[in-house]
């Protein structure tokens, strides 16, 4: 018996920053009616990020309340700055039965999939360093910005072993057609089998 609740899915994006987890996460998240769950960050909006979209940002002592308070499932500090997921939006998905999806370095990735179990699909995408180093020149991201992301990148990649599924990205619409074939597999789109 397959019921809805079965299908419900946690389908975490992880990789190295620049890889397009965002790009086909999107992608994706659309064509599956699948909505973001939108971390909160204390770090400012970059040009162009939009608040509640991007990320929810709020400020030090907001996200320190917010802790104390126990609302997030999980909290990291990158960079200097610090981010979380909220329990509460994972958990009222889940209880209404809808799949979600999140991007998360392999921290996140790694916090989730104890918690969450079999309920929590890992997909790595990847980018050898210079390609992502270019996209994110190219997408007008700061030098020190870019050099932090780059110094994440060896340790990002060791995590493609972990995952459920890995993708290499050089052509965006192959790998978005890629994940969503994959995905087809758990989501069970459209099918209903309660027998
Ligand atoms: N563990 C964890 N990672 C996160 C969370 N939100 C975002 N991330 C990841 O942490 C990194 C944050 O770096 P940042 O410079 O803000 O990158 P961007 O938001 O991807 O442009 C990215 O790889 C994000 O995908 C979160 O709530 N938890
Ligand atoms: N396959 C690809 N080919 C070329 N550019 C890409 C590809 N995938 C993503 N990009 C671009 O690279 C940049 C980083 O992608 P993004 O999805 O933001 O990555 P991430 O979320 O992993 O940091 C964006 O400008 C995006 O349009």
């Amino acid at each position: 018996m397959v019921g809805r609740e079965d299908r419900n899915k946690i389908i975490v994006f992880t990789g190295p920053d620049g890889s397009g987890r965002k790009s086909v996460a999107e992608a994706v998240g659309q064509t599956f009616g699948m909505d973001k769950i939108v971390s909160f960050v204390t770090r400012l909006p970059r040009p162009g990020e939009v608040n509640g979209q991007d990320y929810h940002f709020i400020t030090h002592a907001t996200y320190r309340e917010m802790e104390r308070q126990g609302e997030f499932l999980e909290s990291v500090e990158i960079d200097g700055h610090l981010y979380g997921i909220r329990s509460l939006d994972i958990e009222t998905k889940l209880s209404d039965h809808e799949s979600l999806y999140l991007i998360l370095n392999h921290e996140g990735a790694g916090i989730l999939k104890k918690i969450y179990g079999d309920k929590v699909i890992r997909l790595f995408l990847y980018a050898d360093r210079r390609t992502v180093e270019e996209r994110e020149r190219k997408l007008g991201l700061a030098e020190d910005v870019i050099a932090k992301h780059l110094s994440h990148y060896d340790g990002e990649m060791e995590y493609r072993g972990s995952c459920e599924h890995a993708f290499e990205n050089y052509d965006l619409g192959q790998t978005t057609y890629e994940i969503t074939n994959t995905l087809e597999a758990y989501l069970q789109r459209d099918l209903v089998d309660k027998d």
